[in-house]
């Protein structure tokens, strides 16, 4: 029977809901008076918490209504069962952040910190979250609720694991704070006789309330002196009474609860300083995502650039020269005309002093037969046989006397690897061409006539030299990419699994805001990585770039990219529930546009279907764009470059409608509730 005269702060009225098949409340009643401690108990998995986040309204009933009294949230303290604050930040500075959140004044921060450092007993303020023993950490979780000193405070589970002295110091403070300050207070406790303070007790069970009232009156009406013996008998007479047996939720259903995050403004420039200051207290503590973050692109920079598209250098080679002792050929010139019937040249020497000279490192063995069977050494890349005619055959097919195969050189080449393959043949070409050039020149015969007639020239933009030249655009707008979004998603799921970003939200953070927080400070990150990446790239390594036509352009793109990158780490970080799930998911995607973007292998070698697929991908686009900038000298005005950096802003734009859809639509994939 509800009292006519007496006021509610909180109604919950016949409310329904369900877990999939599993009925949490089953037609709950509850009426919490203003200026009462209202003790809420109930076995464990009984539905208390889920009833606690019903009234906070971060759930919603499935029928049922909830009568609020506050309008405001910063008229409720909320104290989650598990800790849910930053445990890398110090007491201080956790006070200073939730206090800044609820617009509070330096002063009065200072005024209810000392407050509440006295009545709890916290430890020294200095201390990180992470050092506090499990009943101080909890202390402390029940200050910051207290911090902004709320009409409505709801507590679940505070006294966990602290001490009994100071657990009725505790009591004995609510119940001054209900007195004299009309404070009205909601408890979850596991510790049913410590209830007896409270002035209201409500014992759930099988989704109902079983029965609610004073201390007083429950042991009255059970006859008992206990409220643990009343609350075992209340258990019994309802297990035989039939009623409580599930029921299904009404057809009509009535739900109306008062949203009251929604009832905050929806950006508030004083919370996002707050975030802003906790985002890079918390970031600049942990140091691994630094290294990551600054340190590891630096460092694969100059991985790139040592390590890839350069030629390969001290290969081993064997040889055996039977036309002359190696000794002979040692710091070998020639001096005349090999045509010249008085010519004594070795040109075996001039093919072996060009390897020399060419970072390979040659290995003389004693026979033919032992320089094929080095084939099978491991790290050997080749063997080179000169045979013992090897000049005089050489000049009679020259001078067409001579078949090939009489003066041909014997290359065997190594398996191991294509690119070390196709180098080595690369190279016995221009040993031959260096040959040909040095020996005939002395010679009245142009070498020229010898050479094939034609000379390649760049003409638009920078030479590339080498395959590192050409794809470390790609290299650098995929790191560019890479990093953001890790970075996207480590502090996106830190937020949500450690219910950091639940409990601000009871102080009134909102999604846009903590996103606009992230997103300037990588944005800062991304700008410290593109320096620290194309110093390297392009003034160490002296990679090709046009300053002059787009050097703007260039770095625009780069923000693009760790843009897109961002928002795709907190997309995944949202849709994962762990992590390392994130992670994965990030690492495996990054790899397969790296390979398709063209960087390990041209795009030009894929298949057509793949083709029209990967052109399509954002590495693709980016790191072609960032090449034709770069390389070409493209501006703007040119059609290719306006398409790459269109397409990537629409992915970019994508990606974030996709994210406000999801925060207006799926809330509970980003929060995880504590
Ligand atoms: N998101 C969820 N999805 C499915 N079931 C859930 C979910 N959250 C809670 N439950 C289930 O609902 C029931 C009530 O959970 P709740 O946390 O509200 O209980 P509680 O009374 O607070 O328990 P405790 O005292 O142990 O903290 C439990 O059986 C729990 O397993």
């Amino acid at each position: 029977m509800i009292n006519e005269d007496i006021q509610y702060e909180v109604q919950v009225t016949n409310a329904y809901k369900n877990y999939g098949k599993k009925n949490v409340f089953n037609g709950l009643n509850m009426n919490v008076t203003s200026g009462s401690i209202y003790g809420l108990l109930g076995p464990s998995g009984c539905g208390k918490s889920t009833l606690l986040q019903c009234i906070l309204g971060t759930m919603s009933l499935d029928s049922g209504t909830i009568d609020l009294k506050i309008n405001r949230l910063k008229e409720v303290g909320y104290m989650p069962q598990d800790l849910c604050l930053e445990e890398v930040l110090t007491i201080n500075e956790t006070f200073e952040y939730y206090g800044t959140l609820y617009n509070m004044n330096k002063k009065s921060i200072e005024i209810r910190k000392s407050e509440l450092y006295t009545f709890l007993q916290l430890p020294n303020l200095d201390n990180y979250i992470k050092y506090l023993s499990g009943g101080q950490s909890r202390r402390v979780s029940m200050a910051i609720s207290l911090l902004h000193d709320p009409t409505l405070i709801i507590l679940d589970e505070p006294t966990v694991g602290i001490d009994p002295v100071l657990r009725n110091d505790i009591w004995t403070e609510f119940t001054k704070m209900v007195v004299q300050h009309k404070k009205t207070i909601i408890i979850t406790t596991h510790y049913i006789e410590e209830a007896n303070q409270a002035n209201c007790i409500g014992l759930m069970r099988n989704g109902v309330i079983i029965d609610e009232g004073s201390p007083q009156d429950i042991l009255s009406k059970s006859n008992t002196d206990s409220l643990e013996s009343a609350f075992l008998e209340l258990c019994c007479n309802q297990d035989k009474n039939e009623n409580y047996t599930a029921k299904d939720v009404p057809a009509k259903k009535v739900s109306q609860t008062k949203k009251l995050t929604q009832l905050e403004k929806n950006f508030d420039f004083q919370r996002l300083k707050a975030l802003f200051k906790k985002n890079f207290q918390v970031c600049s503590r942990d140091y691994v995502l630094v290294f990551t973050l600054i340190i590891l692109p630096l460092l694969q920079a100059f991985n790139f650039c040592f390590g890839v598209g350069v030629d390969f250098k001290n290969m081993p080679i064997t040889f055996k020269n039977d036309e002359v002792n190696y000794e002979s050929c040692q710091n070998y010139s020639t001096k005349g005309c090999i045509l010249d019937e008085s010519s004594n040249e070795t040109m075996s020497c001039v093919v072996l002093d060009y390897f020399a000279s060419h970072n390979y490192k040659l290995i003389e063995v004693k026979d033919r037969e032992a320089g094929e069977m080095t084939m099978n050494n491991p790290g050997n890349m080749a063997f080179i046989y000169f045979q013992k005619n090897y000049t005089k055959d050489l000049i009679k097919y020259i001078g067409r006397e001579e078949d090939l195969a009489e003066s041909s050189t014997y290359i065997h080449l190594t398996n191991e690897n294509f690119l070390f393959k196709n180098q080595i043949r690369m190279d016995v070409f221009k040993s031959f061409n260096h040959l040909i050039n040095t020996t005939l020149n002395k010679c009245n015969n142009n070498p020229r006539t010898i050479n094939v007639p034609m000379e390649f020239h760049t003409i638009l933009g920078n030479d590339v030299k080498t395959y590192g030249n050409g794809i470390i655009a790609i290299f650098i707008a995929m790191s560019e990419f890479y990093f953001p979004s890790m970075f996207g998603l480590s502090v996106m799921s830190a937020e949500k699994t450690d219910g950091v970003l639940s409990r601000s939200m009871f102080a009134g953070v909102k999604l846009v805001e903590l996103l606009t927080s992230l997103f300037c400070m990588c944005t800062v990150i991304i700008s410290m990585e593109i320096v620290v990446t194309c110093f390297v790239a392009y003034s160490v390594f002296f990679n090709p770039i046009i300053v002059s036509s787009g050097l703007f352009l260039y770095v625009f793109v780069l923000m693009i990219s760790g843009w897109m990158g961002f928002f795709f780490g907190v997309l995944t970080a949202v849709l994962s529930t762990t992590k390392v799930g994130g992670m994965y998911a990030i690492t495996g995607l990054s790899l397969s546009q790296f390979l398709l973007s063209g960087a390990v292998w041209p795009v030009e070698g894929q298949p057509e279907f793949l083709r029209l697929f990967s052109q399509f991908i954002p590495m693709r686009l980016l790191g072609n764009t960032m090449n034709n900038v770069a390389l070409k000298g493209w501006s703007l005005s040119h059609p290719s470059i306006i398409m790459g950096i269109s397409t990537t802003l629409v992915y970019t734009i994508l990606l974030v409608l996709l994210l406000i859809i999801l925060g207006k639509y799926k809330k509970q994939w980003w929060v995880i509730q504590k």
